[in-house]
């Protein structure tokens, strides 16, 4: 619309004149503010468009919910912790997909994220067939290096899954979908609404009904329902497995047979199994949570347990967003 010029509003980051030059102030957003483009997903409750900013010509993916559909099938709580969750990982500069704003209007809640231009991880797996052994290293590297990070925010991220791992324009890895995230030290959902305050220890938190997707979820969630960052580690295993073999660690046609799978750790490894990436699945796929590697590393300073497996040798941690992805092959 044409800008009345005395309120034409400041939508870059300019100081507006009469400001201190340190002070920017950001007008909400809306809407109007963007160019939506093709539908580059849809999830159950929100479609995800590419977008254009019209004032930066910067691209963008915008997630879309109908809010009638999210009362509906209420998903309010998920909503609001996607949207928590990515704030708190505002300041972290890789491997996760950003939060650059939020708005709605009577219908509708935007978030405005950054564009992951190659989109999910698992198609790149499964067009290729698998992931050779530079590949599997790089990008099993990166989702540890997110993990590090998020567990050592006190998040667990509770639906770690190849879908949920996204690729940038460089091909690097970005976390996405915090919906499902725990926040360790919060009180319990279930702690509220119950009268018992059942004894929670802090690193593991009781569960109310929430279950992740089938094919990655922790026994312990199956059984007595307590998440814990090694619940992460227990996905992170299966996606190893995946990129290594093609095809995720516990399968079956029924959804009650892998979670028996599951609860038993009843899975084989196909011929041909790297025997290095086979010892460190072998160690993260254990059914006690504090006994996978990496369970009793301190949070503050990352999985080095993790890091220090002769599956990652080569690999140097720091500098993995400054290097080229290796090509999918
Ligand atoms: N930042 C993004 N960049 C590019 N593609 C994205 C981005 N966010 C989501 N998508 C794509 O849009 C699709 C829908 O994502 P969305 O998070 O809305 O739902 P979902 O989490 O996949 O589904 P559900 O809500 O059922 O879990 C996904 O398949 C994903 O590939
Ligand atoms: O949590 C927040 O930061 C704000 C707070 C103000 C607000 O009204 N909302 C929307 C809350 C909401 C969530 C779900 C439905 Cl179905 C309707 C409204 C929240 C919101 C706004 C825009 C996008 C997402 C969210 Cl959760």
């Amino acid at each position: 619309q044409k800008q009345n010029q005395s309120h034409s509003q400041n939508n870059s980051q300019e100081p507006i004149e009469g400001q201190n030059s340190n002070q920017v102030v950001r007008h909400k957003r809306s809407p109007k503010d963007f160019i939506f483009g093709k539908v580059i997903g849809e999830g159950s409750f929100s479609t995800v468009y590419l977008a254009k900013d019209i004032h930066t010509n910067k691209e963008y993916a915008i997630k879309v919910c109908e809010k009638r559909h999210i009362i509906k099938e209420r998903k309010t709580q998920y909503v609001k912790r996607e949207k928590e969750v990515l704030n708190m990982l505002a300041n972290a500069k890789h491997y996760f997909v950003r939060l650059f704003c939020t708005f709605q209007d009577v219908e509708r809640l935007y978030f405005v994220l950054s564009y992951a231009k190659n989109g999910e991880l698992l198609p790149h797996i499964t067009k290729n067939g698998s992931f050779d052994i530079e590949c599997t290293k790089f990008y099993s590297a990166e989702i540890l290096r997110g993990l590090e990070y998020l567990h050592g925010l006190g998040i667990i991220h509770r639906d770690l899954k190849p879908e949920n791992i996204l690729l940038d324009d460089k091909m690097h890895a970005l976390i996405t979908d915090f919906g499902s995230a725990k926040i360790l030290g919060e009180p319990d959902q279930t702690d509220s609404s119950s009268q018992d305050h059942r004894e929670t220890s802090t690193r593991t938190q009781r569960r109310n009904s929430f279950v992740g997707t089938a094919q990655y979820v922790s026994p312990e969630l199956l059984s007595n329902k307590i998440s814990s960052p090694a619940s992460d580690l227990w996905a992170f295993g299966c996606i190893i497995y995946q990129m290594v073999a093609g095809l995720p660690p516990f399968r079956s046609r029924s959804e009650y047979q892998i979670f028996q799978k599951i609860l038993q750790v009843d899975y084989e490894v196909p011929d041909g199994f790297c025997e290095v990436a086979r010892n460190l699945v072998g160690l993260l796929l254990v059914r006690e949570p504090s006994q996978r590697l990496g369970a009793n590393d301190k949070q503050s300073i990352g999985y080095t347990s993790i890091r220090a497996h002769p599956f990652f040798n080569g690999i140097d941690f720091e500098k993995l967003p400054e290097q080229t992805p290796p090509p999918i092959c």
